[in-house]
């Protein structure tokens, strides 16, 4: 496989029009920087970076869309937050307090969706700026859905899982009016489980005397989960990724990959990855990684982690920290972790051809420019991991028809609402001169603006 960015010798000839030959991904040089907010609508200097950051996108896909100042402030403003004290008595008998907080940034197109996360870095504004990439996210890939998230400041590497069964329902019961089949649908994130949306289906569904399935997706099969939901936040990122190989006339077989974050997105990115005939070279967690630059052999690894909780102290590869991997030359870079990784002191050692963003945000502004002038293709967030909620929304169907649909039948259709959205995106790239992030939340806010004035809540 080349090394080359060959890209403009790969379009989609379909979608083309007649702006300047330009690479989907790169940026164009007339473009001004998108981290700043418009006039009148500064960033709060208190804002977190993952607030500004996303305060930052929206501006620029606001100026790019040309939309006045009080669209442009709807379009920013979370509709609901709510946060609350999540008090647990722990199995020693002491008592301890977390904040929790879910917040529904936009629920113009449909119900708030979007994750819960466990993590001691959950704040305000993180879940504010989560739940706003959800509602892009949501309408990039065109479903019927909003953006929310939710979060707890805990570390649940600390607790027993009787107590995180504990906060759970704590958490659920205190957040439950906001939360509903119809008004607002919790999935698992950093840190929580299928089996943290049984409980949180379960608090609910007690709550209202019979059992609703449809108030979580990411919940075990047993309880009316879907086939394919598991995987499918990573299986969406393998697509993106062969995707935009074959922009550049390149196929993901043979192509070198190092993946960042060894949970639900990454562990199951290494095995895709690895299934499609991809040579996957470094893997880490939040305790170090690996690399193997023949190859890592991913069952192995698999059986390694089951047996020790870590990827650490593996014997078919060498350590590696975190940093040295983002900094790995090769084809496929997939932060599967944190946010804010991939900033202004990493971004310049990065060199990967593609980032291909499973974990959200984690690129900043001053990162994004680095890497599009290094010609760095990034696959945003919002497009790159879509595929857990596309997967999610077919969950919902299916609790709300109580009709279940195989295997193939799912991964034929999120295979399919991958490479349409990645398509688009493209074209819109290209079309536009601008990068993939910003063609994204170009469609993303577009489709959300176009839901605001044809309901008329802006008249
Ligand atoms: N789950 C989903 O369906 C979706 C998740 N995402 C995003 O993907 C990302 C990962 O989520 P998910 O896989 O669910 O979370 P998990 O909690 O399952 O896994 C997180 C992984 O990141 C590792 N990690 C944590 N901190 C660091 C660090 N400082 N450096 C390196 N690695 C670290 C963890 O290490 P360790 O194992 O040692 O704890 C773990 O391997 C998040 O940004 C999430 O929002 C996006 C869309 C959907
Ligand atoms: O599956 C979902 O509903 C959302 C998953 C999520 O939180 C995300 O995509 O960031």
């Amino acid at each position: 496989m080349s090394t080359q960015n060959t890209a403009a010798a790969a379009h989609d000839t379909e979608q083309q029009d007649d702006s300047p030959e330009q690479r989907p991904g790169s940026s164009s040089p007339e473009r001004p920087p998108v981290a700043s907010a418009r006039p009148g609508l500064a960033v709060p200097a208190t804002a977190s970076v993952p607030w500004a950051n996303a305060l930052g996108q929206l501006a620029g896909a606001v100026e790019i869309l040309g939309y006045e100042e009080g669209l442009h402030e709807m379009l920013a403003t979370p509709r609901r937050e709510i946060n609350v004290a999540v008090p647990l008595r722990r199995d020693d008998g002491r008592v301890e307090l977390f904040k929790g907080f879910r917040v529904q940034h936009n629920v113009s197109r449909g119900p708030g969706k979007g994750g819960l996360r466990f993590h001691p870095s959950v704040d305000a504004d993180e879940v504010r700026a989560l739940a706003m990439l959800m509602t892009w996210k949501c309408a990039v890939v065109d479903l019927p859905y909003g953006g929310a998230k939710g979060g707890v400041g805990i570390d649940p590497a600390g607790y027993s899982e009787r107590e995180l069964e504990r906060v759970t329902r704590r958490y659920t019961s205190e957040i439950m009016p906001m939360i509903g089949p119809e008004r607002d649908i919790m999935a698992p994130d950093m840190g929580t489980s299928e089996k943290t949306m049984a409980w949180v289906m379960d608090t609910y569904s007690v709550s209202q005397g019979y059992t609703i399935p449809g108030v979580v997706t990411g919940k075990p099969l047993a309880v009316g989960g879907s086939l394919g939901r598991a995987t499918a936040t990573s299986r969406g990122v393998v697509h993106v990724t062969i995707s935009a190989l074959a922009e550049v006339g390149e196929e993901v077989t043979g192509a070198t990959v190092a993946i960042q974050g060894f949970g639900k997105v990454g562990a199951h990115a290494a095995s895709i990855f690895a299934e499609e005939g991809a040579r996957v070279v470094a893997v880490s967690d939040q305790f170090g990684g690996l690399h193997n630059a023949a190859g890592i052999d991913v069952p192995r690894l698999l059986d390694h982690v089951a047996a020790t909780g870590s990827v650490v102290g593996f014997e078919g590869a060498d350590p590696v920290d975190n940093d040295t991997l983002l900094a790995l030359e090769v084809d496929v870079l997939v932060p599967a972790a944190i946010d804010g990784v991939l900033d202004s002191r990493t971004a310049p050692t990065v060199r990967a051809r593609f980032v291909v963003e499973g974990a959200n945000g984690p690129t900043t502004a001053d990162a994004d420019r680095i890497l599009a002038a290094k010609g760095v293709v990034v696959v945003p967030d919002i497009l790159a991991n879509a595929g857990g909620v596309v997967v999610s929304y077919f969950e919902w169907v299916q609790s709300n028809q109580t009709y279940w649909w195989d295997a193939n039948e799912i991964e034929q259709k999120l295979a399919d609402r991958m490479h349409s959205a990645f398509r688009e995106v493209a074209a819109t790239s290209r079309a536009q001169g601008i990068t993939l992030r910003d063609a994204a939340l170009v469609i993303g806010v577009r489709r959300v603006a176009e839901a605001h004035q044809i309901r008329g809540l802006y008249p």
